[in-house]
């Protein structure tokens, strides 16, 4: 009997290790998120309908993509970025592609470095609806520059932008969903939230920052366990956000903005983050493979996590000095054309 025990556990324990592996090898996220993708809520049933979401960084993006599939999933939405015409052709097509009409849309221009106009953007977003269910902090900029070269006026911005405005429009919110006694706030971190990555000081900073507020504000609200703090990091993904990102000096464009399809599809990456927030996932890793195992080891074992930051974080400078996009070419023998 005894000797039969050992035979199955023989066969099963390598063939659990191996169905592990091979999950991990095409995971694109976290075990906690991967679960809730395959066995938790999905976003388009009742748990998202109807509620009412406000997005920052509305224009482009991930944060375009949430609008488009949060009006598929039925939830009500409060559109915010700099660009009013931006967020109405955003609205346009939401409205052509589900079943929500014009009055479900609020079009709510907002620039997060413009502190002083948040109290009254944030009661005009209270006041359409009614209230707030979901506030998404998604907008932000990131950075392509070396420390050495970087003007501090450059950090100071990254921290206004992605750090302050951030809070500021959290602080606004956090008091109405309080006083409800429910809501979730998501933001928008990033891997370097929680890691480093060359030609991105100012960027990761203001993500880390943005991590040890939100961990600390989960921590106070202890009392209010309907309210869900969730950060979500994810890898790199298609979008603006190269184009848009800070260099050395303040009004410097980035001159490579370099082929984005080899990141992750913006469509996927946002259907991860719903499933997470219709299943109160408090923390998302969303990244494709080798991405991915960079945030375990980081967590796990720092040591070779080090390893492979300088080995990616090398070819990174290389690409940038050789006039490519950073993140293009991690694999291969930067050209230049
Ligand atoms: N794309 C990626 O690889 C990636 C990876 C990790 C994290 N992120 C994070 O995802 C979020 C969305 O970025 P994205 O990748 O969609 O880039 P994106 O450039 O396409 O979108 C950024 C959005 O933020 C808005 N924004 C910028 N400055 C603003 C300001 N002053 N006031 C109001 N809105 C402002 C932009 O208008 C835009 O709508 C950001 O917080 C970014 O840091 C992106």
């Amino acid at each position: 009997m005894d000797c039969c025990i050992v035979s199955a556990l023989c066969f099963l324990i390598p063939v659990y290790l191996l169905v592990h592996f091979v999950c991990f090898i095409f995971a694109d996220a976290d075990f906690t998120l991967l679960l809730a993708s395959l066995a938790g809520h999905k976003p388009a049933e009742a748990k998202l309908r109807g509620l009412v979401v406000w997005i920052t960084g509305a224009s482009s993006g991930i944060g375009e993509e949430l609008a488009y599939q949060l009006a598929r999933c039925g939830s009500r939405l409060i559109l915010s970025a700099r660009r009013e015409d931006e967020l109405n052709r955003v609205k346009r097509h939401c409205l052509e592609n589900s079943d929500l009409e014009d009055e479900h849309i609020l079009v709510l221009p907002l620039d997060l470095l413009e502190r002083t106009s948040h109290e009254e953007k944030a009661k005009t977003a209270i006041q359409h609806f009614g209230h707030i269910d979901i506030l998404i902090n998604n907008g932000g900029r990131s950075q392509r520059s070396l420390c050495l070269e970087t003007n501090v006026d450059v950090y100071k911005t990254l921290m206004e932008l992605n750090f302050l405005g951030t809070v500021s429009i959290t602080k606004q919110v956090l008091p109405h969903m309080t006083q409800r006694g429910t809501g979730s706030i998501v933001t928008v971190s990033s891997v370097v939230g929680l890691a480093g990555a060359p030609l991105a000081t100012g960027y990761s900073a203001s993500k880390h920052a943005l991590q040890g507020f939100f961990n600390s504000l989960r921590s106070e609200l202890t009392d209010h366990p309907k309210i869900l703090i969730s950060t979500v990091c994810p890898g790199p993904v298609q979008s603006q956000i190269v184009k848009n990102a800070f260099t050395e000096e303040l009004n410097k464009p980035v001159t490579t903005v370099g082929n984005q399809e080899h990141k992750m599809p913006t469509s996927r990456c946002v259907r991860l983050m719903l499933v997470g927030i219709a299943n109160g996932v408090k923390e998302m890793w969303i990244a494709q493979q080798p991405f991915l195992l960079f945030y375990y080891a980081w967590q796990y074992t720092p040591t070779f996590a080090w390893a492979v930051t300088n080995l990616l974080g090398r070819k990174r400078v290389q690409n940038f000095k050789a006039g490519l996009d950073a993140d293009s070419a991690y694999f291969s023998k930067p050209k230049t054309s």
